[in-house]
């Protein structure tokens, strides 16, 4: 059997396929599987914001394409890269065990601290928000481009210090850039933040099946219905993020109300013993619920 494996270019895109292709061929020894790798609408277009380029997606579409024209039998993404609706034909066959979901401070080599007016660089309102409540003296500025752009742009001097996460400069050996975890109670990550996804036919759900894990899948299918509830505008910083606990996930959601500009954070927690994603999925919607009538109520 032959495999072609898609990804996007960049370092931690291509680290992302191999970890995945690993995973194949120890369980698929007589599978050739081989990696191709293309460059999306959003590596391509660095001098605006995402949410000026229209948000999710932006990093999938030709991956999409190459799907289903048949160029490629799978394609890996960074989950929280994917929107919330996937095509029925190219459904995401597997979460991988998950990697730490916290984002991190980086702080520029030879900065021992952030002071006072200290410039972090940052791309998503989701963590500019949160950031602003952590960090009130600091300048909060936005970066675009893939994690080791960002960190060229940090050394030289354009930024104090970036928030990344944790899951990408793991996976790329740079762990040793982490001058701060942000526990998920600081900042709440972003939905699938940390878990890759296969995506391909349904008819190679078998095949991807040894890469996916239980708790994983679990969790993301609780957030990203949550998600997928309040999903408003492009740029909308809704988050959520949940937590496998011996029989019962925990999972919590950050709502935004656009009008003032304010947010809320809610939680949940539900058993799963029956480890249903359909049920993680209805507990992210009512969790949407609860606190889009929570936000209605007040004003
Ligand atoms: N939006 C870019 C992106 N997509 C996935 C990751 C990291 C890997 C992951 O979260 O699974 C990153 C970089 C970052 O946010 O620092």
């Amino acid at each position: 059997m032959r495999i072609t494996v898609g990804s996007r270019q960049s370092r931690l895109a291509v680290r992302q396929a191999q970890i995945v292709m690993e995973e194949l061929k120890r369980h698929h020894p007589e599978a050739e599987i081989s990696l191709v790798t293309m460059k999306t609408t959003g590596d391509r277009i660095l001098n605006r914001t995402l949410g000026q380029l229209g948000g999710k997606g932006l990093f999938i579409k030709e991956l999409d394409l190459a799907l289903q024209e048949g160029r490629i039998d799978l394609a890996v993404h960074s989950l929280k890269d994917m929107p919330m609706e996937t095509p029925a034909y190219f459904p995401v066959l597997a979460c991988t065990r998950r990697e730490d979901p916290r984002d991190v401070l980086v702080l520029r080599r030879g900065l021992e601290n952030l002071k006072e007016g200290s410039v972090i660089g940052c791309s998503s309102l989701r963590r500019k928000l949160q950031l602003g409540a952590l960090y009130p003296e600091a300048q909060i500025k936005n970066i675009r481009g893939n994690v080791l752009t960002r960190l060229e742009k940090l050394d030289a001097g354009e930024y104090d210090a970036l928030v990344l996460a944790a899951a990408g400069l793991i996976r790329l050996g740079l762990e040793e850039r982490i001058s701060r975890f942000f526990s998920a109670e600081e900042i709440l990550p972003s939905a699938g933040q940390g878990i890759m996804a296969v995506q391909g036919r349904p008819a190679l759900r078998e095949m991807a099946a040894c890469t996916n894990d239980r708790e994983a899948a679990l969790e993301a299918a609780a957030e990203r219905a949550f998600v997928r509830e309040l999903e408003g505008g492009c740029s909308s910083p809704v988050a959520a993020h949940a937590r496998v606990c011996g029989d019962t996930c925990r999972l919590r959601g950050l709502y935004y109300d656009e009008q003032s500009g304010e947010y809320s954070i809610g939680e949940r927690t539900f058993n799963i013993e029956e480890n249903d994603p359909a049920q993680a999925a209805r507990t992210g919607r009512e969790l949407a619920h609860e606190l889009r009538d929570r936000y209605a109520g007040k004003s």
